[in-house]
């Protein structure tokens, strides 16, 4: 079994009364990863952790935990443990009674105890506030500590749901970056959760994008804010400039189509339509490039700037498209170069192939 993966769901659904929150997922997880959960709410996010864990049964499916069933296993035998959005931390124990908890409860020795305790709290640094209560501590701080208690009895995986919900913006940049080193540190899985696609986007290996109980992707950060597969995807994450037009056809990994009387080409992924159907494109804004001549890149369109929105290092372009039947382009360009564009001069916006993903609806 060594070769199994340390996470597999394996066609889990899961319904209360009529409603579906999950529809056969399956997924593997690898050690070591750091694997995001991301989607709006209500799309299945905390069902699956809470599977994960044991705190909840599939209705159908199998939990598997290095090649081994547990999914009608209790959570305290899973080797799985959970930090949660509002840390549930014990506020009538100090933070190293809090962080020894888990250890008490696996039957360690005091003395073993205390040694996993201390190493644990100077790995955080958290030292400082052994005998500080709960109620002492700032909110990033108490985040620490749910974190300490929850690797302290050293799972083999860490669910996270939403843990940094609680933290003021400013805060939960910090946090995110400290989480992500002490994931790199301790090689342990995460398995993370979050609606938000700017955290996912920054924190994880690979991100699993969640809609309606059902995975839509699977992938990369880059992969998924670069190369979406659905209109779902490309527009949760990040903004785009979605064309709408005519399917042409497909050259392998290469679809063309028409945009209003403009041929234009992208990569295709698996399972679009048929040639002459409507699709849709996702081109990001800053893949568009302005240029004074036409463009040597796959696509180039002729437009004017009718907008133009500071953003201090940047500026957005609002670009009608005439060549288009006025279809309009969203582009971010650098400050100067956005002053210097008149709406008065039609300008040539090109953009390559691997910049624009024709997407499935
Ligand atoms: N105990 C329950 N009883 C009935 N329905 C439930 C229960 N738990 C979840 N659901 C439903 O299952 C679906 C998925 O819920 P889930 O909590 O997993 O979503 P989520 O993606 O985590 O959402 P959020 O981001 O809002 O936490 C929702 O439609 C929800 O109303």
């Amino acid at each position: 079994m060594s070769n199994a993966p340390l996470v597999r769901l394996d066609g889990i659904t899961k319904r209360f009364g009529d409603t579906v929150a999950l529809s056969e997922l399956s997924l593997d997880i690898a050690e070591g990863e750091f694997v995001t959960f991301l989607g709006p709410s209500g799309c299945g996010k905390s069902t699956t952790l809470r599977i994960l864990g044991g705190f909840e049964q599939p209705t159908n499916g199998k939990v598997l935990l290095r090649g081994e069933d547990v999914t009608r296993r209790p959570p305290e035998k899973r080797n799985v443990n959970m930090v949660f959005q509002d840390y549930a931390l014990f506020p009538h124990m100090t933070v190293r009674q809090n962080i020894g908890f888990g250890l008490e409860l696996k039957g360690m020795g005091k003395t073993e105890i205390r040694a996993r305790q201390d190493e644990i709290m100077s790995f955080l640094e958290l030292d400082a506030f052994g005998d500080r209560y709960p109620a002492q501590l700032s909110g990033g701080q108490r985040q620490r500590v749910a974190l300490a208690r929850a690797l302290a009895p050293d799972p083999a995986l860490l669910l996270l749901d939403e843990p940094l919900g609680a933290l003021d913006a400013k805060l939960r940049g910090q946090v995110q970056q400290e989480l992500k080193s002490i994931q790199r540190r301790t090689h342990k899985t995460f398995f993370f959760v979050t609606h938000d696609q700017e955290e996912a986007l920054t924190m994880s290996d690979r991100i699993v994008v969640m809609n309606k109980g059902k995975v839509e992707q699977d992938g990369t950060p880059e992969e998924l804010y670069f190369q979406p597969a659905t209109r779902f995807v490309a527009e949760f994450i990040g903004e785009t400039n979605l064309l709408h037009g005519e399917l042409r056809g497909t050259e392998g990994d290469t679809a063309v189509m028409d945009w209003f009387g403009q041929t234009l080409r992208g990569t295709a992924p698996a399972g679009l339509p048929v040639a002459g159907q409507p699709v849709t494109a996702s081109v990001r804004l800053e893949r568009l490039g302005f240029h004074a001549a036409r463009p040597e890149t796959a696509n180039a369109v002729q437009g004017r700037v009718t907008g133009k929105t500071f953003l201090g290092s940047r500026m957005a372009l609002d670009i009608a498209v005439e060549q288009a039947q006025g279809a309009t382009l969203r582009a971010y360009t650098d400050a100067g170069t956005g002053q210097a564009l008149s709406g008065d001069v039609p300008v040539w916006i090109g953009w390559d192939e691997a910049s624009m993903a024709i997407l499935r609806d």
